[in-house]
């Protein structure tokens, strides 16, 4: 188990951590979120010994890291793939590893191959590709055959087989027991992998829940209702009908409505009430991803200046209750259903906006070398 206690981590005057607390416990993958320059790098440091916190403490199986004894063959991490002499081969990097560990050679064969790397293990690492690199980090993690994991972005620049195979390689070392410990910024692809998380934002604790506490408690989930759009009227009818039965109702750009506050029935029995047919009514659940973007809006740092046009930066609560007539519209877009494949009967319609992309974040400024320990910075 990892257990942080009151950690703080200050460099000059920025607190990159601060007073965060958590415990990180075995047999469970756990996920590690926070938006850039959050202090998730930072604190994996501290866990391993590379930053020394300010105040606080953190301990691996009751001890720091430094006093751990035969560490490599506690805790294994995969803290910065690219942190590789580019002129040894993938074979002769995790032998000298292996070597320095006391860890037998045959071990190092094992690894690339539990990595994939078997047909590559004699080739130079600075002819590798991000993800072959990445699992190489992986395979130096491995080596000892530790109970402890530690993995900063591990699917950074892996393919989809590659996603894949790390999800099945992170959930089969939890369910052998050890304690596995990843940050990742794909949303979907932690919901898939990770059963807790632990969120930060500034430095500081957001939330330390199982995923699914994560997202009923930052979300709420929601019915999309979609009028003829061909009779505005009816449109204009139903949004008068659900908001004056305590609905909150938000216009999605191509015309559908989003409502909360009603159940699925109710909204039909007064969509029948009020004369107007119904092309669509369909629950819809909130992802990780809407959960976390709602959590930490107020820590992000970096943000483009179009999302700051697009909205992004003062985005109205799921309980926002409009006006009968003038119905905000979903500022973020890609958060609900795409249309159906083929021909779509509603794309001509009122009120439609292509749906693009979320606008890609800013280009964070240039981060401090955190692939040396702070000693040596
Ligand atoms: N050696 C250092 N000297 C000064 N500031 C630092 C140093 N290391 C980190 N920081 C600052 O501490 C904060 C947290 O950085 P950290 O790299 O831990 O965040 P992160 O959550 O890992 O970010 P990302 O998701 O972008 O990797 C940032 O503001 C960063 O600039």
């Amino acid at each position: 188990m990892i257990e942080a206690v009151g950690l703080t981590k200050r460099y000059g005057a920025k607190t990159a951590v601060y007073n965060l607390s958590f415990q990180v416990r075995p047999g469970t993958v756990t996920g590690f979120l926070g938006p850039n320059g959050s202090g998730k790098s930072t604190t994996m440091r501290m866990i391993l010994g590379l930053d020394r916190p300010t105040s606080g403490h953190v301990t691996i199986g009751g001890h720091p890291f430094r006093r751990l004894p035969n560490a490599p063959r506690q805790v294994g991490a995969l803290l910065d793939a690219k942190a590789v002499h580019g002129g040894r081969s993938a074979r002769n990097h995790l032998l000298s590893l292996a070597q320095l560990a006391g860890i037998p050679a045959r071990r190092v064969d094992e690894v690339l191959g539990v990595v994939g790397l078997q047909d590559v293990a004699r080739k130079r690492s600075s002819g590798f590709s991000l993800g072959m690199g990445q699992r190489l980090g992986i395979a130096a993690a491995l080596l000892g055959d530790p109970q402890v994991l530690l993995f900063d972005e591990p699917v950074n620049g892996l393919d989809p087989e590659g996603i894949l195979w790390v999800r099945n390689l992170m959930k089969a070392l939890a369910a052998e027991g050890r304690t596995v410990f990843v940050s990742s910024h794909l949303m979907s692809e932690m919901a898939l992998t990770a059963e807790h998380l632990i969120v930060i934002g500034r430095g500081q604790l957001l939330a330390d829940m199982s995923v699914k506490d994560f997202i009923s408690a930052n979300s709420a989930d929601f019915a999309r209702v979609r009028a003829p759009q061909t009779e505005p009227q009816q449109r204009e009818k139903l949004m008068v009908a659900l908001a004056e039965a305590g609905g909150q109702v938000m216009s999605e750009p191509d015309g559908a409505l989003r409502v909360t506050g009603l159940p699925l029935p109710r909204i039909s029995d007064l969509a029948h009430d009020a004369g107007v047919r119904l092309w669509e009514l369909s629950p819809h659940q909130a992802s990780l991803e809407e959960a976390y973007m709602r959590l930490t809006q107020g820590a992000v740092d970096y943000r483009s200046t179009d999302d700051q046009r697009a909205g992004l930066m003062q985005q109205p609560p799921m309980g926002y209750a409009p006006p009968p007539v003038v119905i905000p519209e979903v500022p973020q877009q890609g958060w609900y259903a795409p249309p159906p494949p083929g021909h779509n009967p509603y794309a001509a319609g009122p009120g439609t906006q292509p749906a693009g992309p979320p606008a890609a974040p800013a280009p964070a400024p240039a981060p401090a070398d955190l692939s040396k320990s702070e000693d040596a910075r």
